[in-house]
């Protein structure tokens, strides 16, 4: 953290540290965000330290990125529709290997590692992220009902489950939690890794809503930071077109965690140093903060 002494983040930050020990706080980690070896190791760092200080970090990760390197390499080409991977059969095995087997496993290994306490699941375990299939529809003119896309093993988070989650917590671990769903069928289903960290933020009525990507915050059309959107001001963002591909479910999330409660999401640069103590510990806004209201 550049500028700060060591003696200065401690007085700035414990106002903070009051704020949220005891509480929840939902961590989005984005597979654009999952860039360099000091970074994962960084990321790994500030959720130990917030546990360490009484906070329940709980770990929602991505893997976008991860997932289609390893289907470019089988030669499948990763397509997607409105943000989400259209997922066959074949593409939801990938999925699952890379998000649960890989991806899930590395964040754990770092957290563990560095002295964290950290278990990795997926939405299958107990039962964690029930999911159902998700419909796109396509606007097909005036006269016509819209068309319905299908995009193979996509789910929408019916319900989160948050037991597992609480009896980890009352353990002192730390949820890593890969964006696999399972679904009324007991199959798995493909879920954006931003929907289910907002599902399960609202579920466990999160203080906060932390997302980790790769762009410094929402960005208006002219592609300035945005710091701070009223829930009515995101609604417009995805109705006007300024709001496109990833950044469309990151709002969606941020919308349906504040419908049930939560008091402010946060969209921010995961490629900073210590993006999330920045965020959670000091008083310099970064990113941008998206709060209730019109
Ligand atoms: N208005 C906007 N402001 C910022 N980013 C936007 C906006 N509209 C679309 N995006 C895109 O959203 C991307 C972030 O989403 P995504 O690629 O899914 O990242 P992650 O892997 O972190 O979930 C940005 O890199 C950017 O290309
Ligand atoms: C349905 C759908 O699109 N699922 C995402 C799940 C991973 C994800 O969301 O990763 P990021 O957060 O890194 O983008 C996918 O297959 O890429």
């Amino acid at each position: 953290m550049e500028g700060l002494s060591k003696a200065k983040i401690l007085v700035e930050a414990l106002p903070y540290i009051r704020q949220f020990a005891g509480k929840t706080v939902v961590i989005k980690y984005g597979g654009h965000a999952m860039v360099d070896p000091d970074l994962k190791r960084n990321f790994a760092l500030d959720v130990i330290l917030m546990k360490y200080v009484g906070i329940h970090p709980v770990v929602v990760h991505g893997g976008g990125p991860q997932i289609s390197r390893i289907m470019e390499r089988m030669g499948i080409r990763p397509t997607f529709v409105e943000g989400q991977r259209v997922t066959d059969d074949e593409t939801m095995s990938v999925v699952e290997m890379v998000l649960v087997g890989t991806v899930n496993k590395e964040i754990v290994g770092l957290v563990n590692q560095h002295g964290g306490r950290a278990v990795g699941l997926s939405g299958r375990d107990g039962d964690l992220i029930q999911a159902e299939r998700m419909q796109i529809y396509k606007y097909a003119g005036d006269e016509r009902p819209p068309e319905i896309l299908d995009i193979g093993r996509v789910g929408r988070v019916h319900r989160v489950n948050p037991r597992v989650l609480q009896a980890l917590e009352g353990a002192g671990f730390i949820p890593v939690i890969a964006p696999v769903g399972v679904g009324p069928d007991g199959q798995a289903y493909n879920i954006n890794a931003d929907l289910v960290a907002g599902a399960v933020a609202g579920e466990l009525s999160a203080a906060k809503l932390i997302l980790l990507t790769d762009v410094e915050g929402v960005l208006d059309p002219e592609g300035r930071l945005v710091p701070t959107m009223t829930a009515a001001e995101v609604r417009r963002a995805l109705g006007d077109g300024t709001a496109t591909g990833g950044m469309i479910p990151k709002l969606k999330a941020c919308l349906k965690a504040l419908d049930r409660g939560l008091e402010k999401a946060h969209i921010v640069d995961g490629r900073t140093e210590h993006a999330i103590l920045l965020e959670l510990f000091t008083d310099r806004g970064v990113g941008t903060e998206i709060v209730p209201g019109g």
